[in-house]
This record gives C-alpha cells, structure tokens and sequence, in this order.
C-alpha cells in the first residue's frame, strides 16, 4: 500500500491568462488530497473518494482505456466525478509501461473541489505518484508533474497549463509560462482565503475565456495585461528576501497587482457576485488586495493580510461558507506510507 499527499494552491497572479503563454506565479498552501494505491492482482480499478458531492460514491471498473463504470448514475457526473482519477490511473499506468495494472485507490482531501485551489491537480499529483509507486516505479518530480499535467489536459479537453500541476507537484511559490515551470523563492505571504461554499467548472471557464478571446480583440488585450501584472509582480518578488516575513511596502504593492488582477479576470467573465463581494469585505477589512483564485466561478478568493481583521471579517461576510489562513506549503508531494 503506498499513500501519497499532494497541496493546492492559491494564484498570487495570472490563472486563465497562463492557459494562453503569458506567465503565472501560483503558490503551494497546506491543505492536502491524500491518495492510497494498493495494487490488485486483476487489472480492475476501485476508487473510494468519500468527499465527492455523490454520496459515498464507491466504482469499480475493468482496465483497459475507455472502461466506464458499470454503475447507475448519469454519464456526465461519473465522467465529472472520475475524470482526472482516472486518468492519474491511465498515467500511472503508461509510467510503469504496466497497461493492464490494477488498483484499490482511496482520495481523501482537505481541499474543497471546484473552488479554485486545485483539488484536481493536488489529486492527480497525488494519485500518479502513488500508484507509480505501488508499482515499484518512483518518477522524478519533474516526470510527475509533466504526466500530472497531461492528465489535466485530457480531461480539460486540451485546454490547461502546467501551473497547478507543477506546483502542487514541486511545492512553494512557482512560475509558469507556456512550458517553461521553475520553483522561485517568495517572502512568506499572509494569504487569508475566503471560500463561498460553492465551484466552478474549470473546463467551462476555461472555455469561456477563449471564446472571448477569440471573438473581440479587447479580450485577448486584456489576457495579455494580465501577463504584464505577473511580470510586475515577478520584479518585486525577486527583490524581496525569501522566506522572510516581507515588508508592509511590498505587501502594498503585491496587493495593488491583486486588485488589478481580479478587476480584468472579472472583465473576462470568471467572477462571480460571492467573490465579489468577498473581495470587497477584504479590501474594506484592509487587506492589501484580494482577487478570486483559480478557475472562478465561485468557490475562493485570496488575499494578502498579516492581521486577524479579513479573516475576521470574511468569517461574518454574507456568502462566505469558511475563512482561513493558508500557510505556504513549502514541501510540494510527499509520501507519507509505503
Ligand atoms: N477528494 C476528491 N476525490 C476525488 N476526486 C476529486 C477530489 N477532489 C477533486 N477531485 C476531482 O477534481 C475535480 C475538480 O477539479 P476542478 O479543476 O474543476 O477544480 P479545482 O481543481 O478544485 O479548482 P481550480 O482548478 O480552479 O484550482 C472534481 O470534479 C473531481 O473530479
Ligand atoms: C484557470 C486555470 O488557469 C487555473 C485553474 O486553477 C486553468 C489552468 O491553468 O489549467
Ligand atoms: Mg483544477
């Protein structure tokens, strides 16, 4: 039996826009999707994931690609339900050039699913690294990340950049342009993370900002400021001292960058009125900014604050479910049984 965890992640900068070559610095938080891979001796697959909104929901499945489960529930919530386990699996498998292995697989996580903290990517990361494992395979971290994003991709229907995937794998703060994925070195930021209760589906989204993009040239404008917001913010990272409790000035300035993003990520249509107005109860609680995170939709916003006053305020906000801090994650997956 092997267990592996994997983090999620808040986007400092740049989510959607990444999806198109600009640049994005997302960062890795202490909340984690833990996956058990115990190899079976057919080639079916079990999967338990008690945190899916289908109750208690338990499948299993013969190997070979394109297996559906033989269970009776509507197509699309089991392909939505499944989508990226599944496809940790067929990774797993491709990995370990083991085509017909099959496994006991359980998911357990403490990062809410579609809110914007990369509950896929934690789980996929996560899931390929136990079932390699499993399989006596151990990948380098930098094979992982590649094969978690692939899994991304597929069930985004090609639409997904490496970001989540490569820093959930890697941990800590990272930078993401097209292909080019590289760990940097961050001040420990005060994230305070407000979550509506709800999701958003990220292939949707995803979707929905390139047909926009598409269709009016403002759009693809607007994709492209958010790349110059990333690169401004890179500037002052890398100023700044890494692991260091940074300075008010800096808080500031990375705050200003925030608003900014969350005002064009709006513009693109990936907001929602409960981010909204979560970000507005930050801001007015004095956070030095605060933008939606991830796909959007609904789900979470993060903001920057080293006082108690916006967790406090996001806690008694109307439309906030849950207000925490979120501690940079330094260590990216780990296994923690084999
Ligand atoms: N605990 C879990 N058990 C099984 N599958 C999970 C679990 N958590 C997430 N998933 C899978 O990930 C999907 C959600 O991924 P999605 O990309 O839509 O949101 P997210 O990764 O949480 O947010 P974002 O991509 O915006 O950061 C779920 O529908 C499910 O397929
Ligand atoms: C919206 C997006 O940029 C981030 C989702 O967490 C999609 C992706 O990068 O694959
Ligand atoms: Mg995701």
């Amino acid at each position: 039996m092997t267990v592996c965890e994997a983090p999620g992640k808040v986007y400092l900068f740049g989510e959607h826009a990444v999806v198109y070559g600009e640049p994005a610095v997302p960062a890795a938080i202490e909340r984690r999707a833990t996956v058990t891979a115990e190899p079976r001796s057919d080639d079916h697959v079990r999967v338990e994931a008690e945190d899916l909104s289908l109750d208690g929901f338990t499948v299993e499945y013969s190997g070979g690609t394109g297996n559906r489960p033989d269970v009776d529930v509507p197509t699309p919530l089991v392909e939505a339900a499944m989508g990226y386990v599944d496809a940790a699996v067929r990774e797993a498998r491709a990995a370990a050039d083991a085509p017909d292995a099959g496994f006991d697989i359980t998911v357990e996580s403490e990062i809410p699913l579609g809110a914007g903290l990369g509950s896929s990517a934690a789980v996929v990361v996560a899931g390929i690294d136990a079932a390699t494992r499993a399989l006596g395979v151990q990948l380098d971290r930098r094979e992982l990340a590649d094969r978690a994003y692939r899994a991304e991709f597929e069930v985004q229907d090609g639409q997904a950049s490496r970001a989540d995937t490569f820093c959930s794998t890697m941990g800590g703060a990272v930078r993401v342009e097209g292909d080019d994925c590289e760990p940097i070195e961050a001040p420990n930021l005060p994230f305070v993370v407000g979550f509506d209760g709800g999701a958003g589906d990220t292939g949707e989204l995803v979707a929905g900002v390139g047909e926009l993009r598409e269709e009016y040239g403002f759009a693809a404008d607007t994709v492209e400021s958010i790349g110059d917001i990333v690169r401004t913010g890179e500037e002052l990272l890398s100023d700044s001292a890494p692991g260091a409790d940074p300075q008010r000035e800096l808080l500031a300035e990375l705050g200003e960058l925030m608003d900014f993003n969350h005002g064009l990520l709006s513009a693109l249509g990936v907001s929602a009125r409960s981010l909204d107005s979560m970000v507005w109860a930050a801001r007015d609680a004095g956070a030095h900014g605060a933008k939606l995170t991830g796909a959007g939709g609904g789900g979470c916003i993060v903001a920057l604050d080293a006082s108690d006053a916006t967790e406090t305020a996001l806690s008694f906000t109307q439309g906030c479910d849950e207000a925490f801090r979120a501690e940079l994650a330094t260590e990216g997956v780990r296994v923690v049984e084999s």
